[in-house]
């Protein structure tokens, strides 16, 4: 007698939101998988921006997504996500925007049975009750929220937090660079070239967010410190967490179309704190801390051969100390920024959800 055969995995369905920088490397990724078994996993089913949606309950290519969305005649709104993902198995949203309005919809979504995989951190980096109602909604939902990218691009931070925990440990502190951008900007800032053509350099490698002053002002490595100390069982709100923007108040005025021509109003003053940490044998990096009671972000200058000084191009640097790593602690480092790594992070999560829902 013959063993019985295995039911084939069953194949989630998939809407991909945002086709800049992220979103169109999630297409890429999985174009590439194309005749894969990651690739038999999932259909992607909708496809949009803030212009244009494309859905297709067969499936669309992944190769030909952006020229569907070109071409299609149906304009972008939230609403259609759930018509377009249907009613049973797996289905999942993956969030590439940068949109408070989807991030708003997390919750709604994850409550009526979708799971939602982002690299967006408005939804559990900002306010409390946002979180809470994104955890209540998993729970009602009995849904997923992918998060590996909205923290270190897709790097094991969270996972390792939360495995320790799972194991019985209590973290006590976390210290680090968790920005991609602010780490290449202060790699290769030599106070020679004006840190206003480095910004445009990261903004144009796709390393800042769309608003590079959302990386400037500290606002994205608050939201990450946040997301980092909620997981690790700190309940702090927004406004627990003390923030020095690099952010001159005139720039923080203007819209984004006119930002460009006045970015060189940040060079004065980055230049004089590069020259007082230069003499001293310091580098400059811009560190988070959840440490002795406190949260905050800011710049620092820090001896060549602290802990935290370390590493190269965007990577993020972060030591954990909890009951386990008492003295030396875990420190976790690699790329923190990037389009590739930010959709392998976004994938990643989604194949498990698929495997997930399997069991
Ligand atoms: N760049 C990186 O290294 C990393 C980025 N992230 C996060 O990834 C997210 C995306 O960043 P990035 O790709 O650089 O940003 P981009 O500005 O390049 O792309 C954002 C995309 O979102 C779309 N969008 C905005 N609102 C909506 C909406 N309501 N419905 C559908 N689509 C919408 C935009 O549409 P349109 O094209 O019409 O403007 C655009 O295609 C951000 O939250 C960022 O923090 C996380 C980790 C690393
Ligand atoms: N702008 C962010 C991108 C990743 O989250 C950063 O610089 O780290």
């Amino acid at each position: 007698m013959g063993l019985a055969p295995h039911a084939p995995p069953a194949v989630a369905r998939v809407a991909l939101l945002g086709t800049g920088t992220v979103g169109s490397a999630v297409l890429a990724r999985l174009a590439s998988w194309h005749g894969t078994t990651q690739a038999g996993r999932l259909s992607l089913v909708h496809v949009a921006n803030t212009r244009q949606s494309a859905s297709d309950r067969a499936g669309l290519l992944p190769g030909d997504a952006v020229q569907r969305l070109a071409l299609a005649p149906q304009h972008s709104a939230l609403e259609q996500v759930e018509a377009a993902l249907g009613n049973e198995g797996a289905r999942i949203v993956i969030d590439a925007t940068a949109s408070e309005a989807v991030a708003d919809r997390h919750a709604h979504w994850l409550a009526r049975g979708l799971h939602v995989v982002t690299a967006c951190k408005i939804g559990q980096g900002t306010s409390l009750s946002r979180w809470r109602a994104i955890r209540a909604a998993t729970l009602a939902g009995d849904t997923r929220y992918g998060d590996s990218a909205t923290v270190g691009a897709g790097l094991p931070l969270l996972r390792s937090l939360r495995e320790l925990q799972s194991g019985g440990d209590r973290i006590h502190a976390i210290a680090g660079v968790l920005s991609g951008s602010l780490a290449w900007l202060f790699n290769q800032y030599d106070g020679m070239r004006p840190f206003s053509a480095l910004v445009r350099q990261a903004r144009d490698a796709g390393y800042t967010e769309p608003d590079p002053r959302d990386d400037l002002s500290g606002e994205d490595v608050r939201r990450k410190l946040l997301i980092l100390a909620r997981s690790a069982g700190v309940e702090l709100d927004a406004g627990d967490v003390e923030v020095t923007s690099l952010v001159p108040p005139e720039l923080a005025i203007l819209s984004r179309d006119s930002l460009d021509g006045a970015l060189p109003a940040l060079d004065a003053p980055l230049r004089r704190r590069f020259a007082e940490a230069y003499k001293r044998g310091e580098r400059l990096r811009f560190i988070a801390r959840l440490q002795d009671g406190r949260a905050r972000v800011g710049l620092e200058a820090l001896p060549f051969d602290h802990p935290l000084a370390g590493g190269a191009g965007t990577d993020n640097r972060v030591a954990i100390w909890s009951d386990r790593y008492r003295t030396q602690p875990l420190v976790i480092q690699g790329p923190g920024a990037g389009a590739e790594v930010t959709a392998a992070g976004l994938l990643d999560d989604v194949l498990k959800i698929c495997r997930a829902t399997d069991e």
